[in-house]
């Protein structure tokens, strides 16, 4: 391995968020590496789109660093992050309706055009994976070809989720953040979604942060979970170790982790 492929893509150090009084994010650090798939799980109003929101531009922190291969990006604007290799889904998808899903995906590409030049910034000698090249390719890869003529409004909410990860996908990303792309869906549509960002983690060989409430689910997918509770970060491992961390436990009794998520990762 080369110490190129060693050095983290992302480092978020001491990131704080404050919304007037209340600190939403609180002195939270982390590290992501090439080709990682982490989780993030935490209990309501935690923190994790704040987080999410800061790491990836779309909220300014209050303090705090970032870094995307070692070059600063804090207090950047949005379209620098995307500019950069970064990518994200909201929680409530931001799809064109009134296109139709092959268009919502165009869409993304000829942003993606506008910095081929800093793609290369990545250094990535094979260029653009082939699978990212067509509106066709990127259906075919997220399983949404037999609706490429439909207006996005008229599918349904698991392939609206679909759509949305396809969009990030034109953009070309290097570092994919997905917000509860399984909520609202069924277990097996759930476990779907789970199988499918994997392989689109080693296809494409992305790194990819996905915050989700469907923790079970994510607990047998994610290599490293991040917990975060009231603002802080109070666990930061693998799966197996995280479900008998003590804190971590306290803060979600009664709620998302039960005796099942204990069971899955055992
Ligand atoms: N724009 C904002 N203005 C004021 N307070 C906010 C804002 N955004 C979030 N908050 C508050 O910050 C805290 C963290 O919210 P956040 O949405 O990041 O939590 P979360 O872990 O993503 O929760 P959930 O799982 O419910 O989505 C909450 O108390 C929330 O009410």
């Amino acid at each position: 391995m080369s110490t190129e492929t060693r050095q983290p893509l992302l480092e978020a150090r001491d990131i704080t968020v404050r919304f007037g009084g209340l600190t939403a994010v609180d002195r939270v650090s982390a590290v992501f590496m090439p080709g990682e798939l982490v989780g993030i799980i935490g209990p309501n109003g935690a923190g994790k789109t704040t987080f999410f929101n800061a790491i990836s531009g779309v909220t300014k922190p209050t303090s705090g660093r970032l870094e995307l291969r070692g070059r600063g990006l804090a207090g950047q604007a949005p379209h620098r992050f995307a500019a950069q290799g970064l990518a994200r889904t909201f929680q409530t998808p931001r799809t064109f309706g009134d296109m139709a899903v092959r268009d919502n995906i165009a869409f993304g590409l000829k942003f993606a055009g506008k910095r081929r030049r800093e793609y290369l910034f990545w250094g990535d000698e094979v260029g653009v994976p082939w699978v990212l090249r067509t509106p066709e390719s990127i259906l075919g890869l997220i399983g949404l070809s037999a609706q490429a003529e439909l207006p996005a409004a008229a599918i349904t909410p698991s392939q609206q989720r679909l759509l949305e990860i396809g969009m990030a996908l034109a953009t070309r990303p290097r570092l994919l953040l997905l917000d509860e792309v399984a909520a609202g869906l069924t277990e097996n549509e759930v476990e779907e979604m789970a199988r499918l960002i994997r392989r689109l983690r080693d296809e494409l060989d992305l790194t990819v942060v996905w915050i989700e409430h469907a923790v079970s689910t994510l607990l047998r997918h994610v290599e490293r979970v991040i917990v975060l509770h009231q603002g802080r970060k109070i666990a930061d491992d693998v799966p197996r170790a995280v479900i008998r961390n003590p804190e971590v436990i306290e803060a979600y009794l009664g709620d998302e982790m039960s005796e099942t998520d204990t069971e899955a990762t055992a």
